[in-house]
């Protein structure tokens, strides 16, 4: 089944804007999510019930374990990627990340949202090879016995081929002088499908060392995949006219100059680039976290290829159209799954990804991609204006409430006392907690 075939196959039909949603109670809040996205009794009964994640689950999950750390989960609304509506659900510890999301998809889904597109989820695995004094001898040895290598890697994996996928190909690279003497790399291209594919492809790397040692006469040393998935990508668009993005103090176009200004910013100093990245990980990490994937694996990614020219840069581009649009981009590895790992033992995970709607990994890259490139914009937006702090802050002093001592209905009457005198503050919050406890 194609992307799109299976797009069309899962298709549902969710309606991501949800007028008042901040408002509501957190249970209704979820009653709202189970109905848009026609989740079921038992999917709503997960979530209202603590202990989603059971000890017996976790301790089958790592080791030593002693019980279960939670995360917030919150869902973003207003996500429109390629004419379909998602819900996204997003877990952080961080405030204003899923407020931000759900304001930029407002704004983006007036223009018709995020568009998108994916390459083939295509994984490398590297063995390194050592001990041979003629390394570009030894690459056209391994070139030449591409189609045994292939081969005996697809034999590892039958339900992978069954389903489409397995190696495809192989690449050799040679590093000619190091400390160690020659190296060469070879790289499986393996097509994972639905997986996130680390164990997938280091099988079969290390099932075709043999062959390599054999082929080429040197020794094999690390069989393992690459976390610089370059082969992996997923990539969105989103198209904003200036209008969309006027304020009472700020003219759309003045906005769209302070936010070239702070892209152009961080597309030439690394200095900057790596916060406006860490921005783009507040949307990417999340999903990626709430589906039961690596994030470790997605972060290590992502900074690689922010570095690939050299030079560390932006993941994102930001640029002005011929009609004056804002036109961003952004293009990264992506190397989610719907199987494999915790994706298929969380509960949570599976509830997500049944809350997203999505049909193969593919989809749910090019969906996460697009939450990444919604809270870019969002950072972008407040800190060419008003700075970050205002709506970060407002949203944070909840958090300073609950550290200085409030509960139940103090915490939103203290947060928003601070929000409003611009003093977000643990000792400014424990004096108008003490104040109004004494009244
Ligand atoms: C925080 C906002 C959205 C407020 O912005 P605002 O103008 O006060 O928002 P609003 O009250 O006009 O609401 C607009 C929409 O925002 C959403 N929204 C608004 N408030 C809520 C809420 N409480 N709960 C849920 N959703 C909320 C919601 O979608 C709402 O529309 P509605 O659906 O109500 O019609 C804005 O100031 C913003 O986007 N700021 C940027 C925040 C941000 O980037 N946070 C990330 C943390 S900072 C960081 O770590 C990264 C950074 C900044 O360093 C990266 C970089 O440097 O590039
Ligand atoms: N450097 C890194 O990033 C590393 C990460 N990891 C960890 O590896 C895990 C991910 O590995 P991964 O290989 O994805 O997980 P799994 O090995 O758990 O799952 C992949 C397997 O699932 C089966 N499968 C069933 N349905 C599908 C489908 N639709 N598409 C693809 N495969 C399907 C396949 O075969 P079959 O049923 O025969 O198994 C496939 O090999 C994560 O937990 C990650 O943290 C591990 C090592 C290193």
């Amino acid at each position: 089944m194609t992307t799109a075939e299976a797009r069309a196959d899962g298709a549902r039909s969710v309606n991501s804007r949800i007028e008042n949603y901040r408002n509501l109670s957190c249970l209704e809040r979820l009653d709202q999510a189970v109905a848009a996205a026609g989740l079921s009794a038992a999917d709503r009964a997960l979530l209202a019930t603590p202990g989603a994640l059971p000890l017996m689950l976790a301790n089958g999950m790592i080791e030593n374990v002693v019980g279960t750390f939670e995360l917030p989960l919150g869902i973003a609304t207003n996500f429109t990627v390629n004419g379909k509506d998602y819900l996204i659900p997003m877990a952080v510890e961080e405030p204003s990340v899923v407020a931000a999301a759900s304001y930029m998809a407002r704004i983006a889904r007036g223009s018709g949202g995020f568009l998108t597109s994916s390459s083939l989820p295509i994984m490398r695995a590297q063995v390194q090879l050592i001990g041979i004094s003629d390394p570009e001898g030894a690459r056209h040895k391994l070139l030449s016995a591409r189609d045994e290598i292939v081969a005996a890697a697809n034999a590892r994996d039958k339900v992978l081929i069954s389903l489409g996928g397995g190696c495809r190909d192989i690449e050799v690279h040679v590093f000619p002088q190091t400390p160690r003497g020659p190296i060469v790399v070879m790289h499986l291209l393996v097509d994972v499908r639905d997986a996130m594919g680390a164990n997938t492809v280091n099988t079969m790397a290390e099932t075709v060392a043999p062959i390599v040692e054999r082929v080429t006469g040197g020794t094999v040393r690390l069989r393992i995949l690459s976390n610089l998935a370059d082969l992996r990508l997923a990539r969105a668009t989103v198209r904003i006219p200036a209008a969309a993005l006027a304020t009472p103090d700020y003219s759309g176009q003045r906005m769209i100059d302070g936010m070239l200004d702070a892209y152009t910013f961080a597309a030439i100093d690394p200095y900057r680039a790596t916060t406006h990245n860490k921005g783009i990980m507040n949307g990417i990490d999340p999903v990626v976290v709430a589906t039961g994937n690596d994030w470790r694996a997605i972060e290590a990614g992502a900074h690689a290829y922010a570095a690939r020219g050299g030079r560390y840069t932006s993941l994102t581009t930001w640029e002005l159209s011929k009609d004056d649009e804002l036109v961003g981009s952004i293009e990264m590895p992506m190397a989610l799954g719907l199987v494999g790992g915790a994706t298929k033992t969380h509960p949570l995970a599976q509830w997500s990804l049944r809350l997203m709607g999505v049909a193969t990994a593919q989809e749910l890259a090019e969906v996460t991609v697009a939450v990444g490139l919604a809270q870019n914009m969002a950072a972008l937006r407040a800190l060419a204006t008003e700075g970050i702090q205002r709506g970060h802050m407002a949203l944070h002093a909840r958090n300073i409430a609950i550290v200085a001592g409030a509960e139940g209905a103090e915490i939103e009457a203290i947060a928003a006392e601070l929000a409003r005198t611009h003093d977000v503050r643990v000792d400014r919050a424990r004096e108008l907690l003490a104040e109004r406890r004494k009244i």
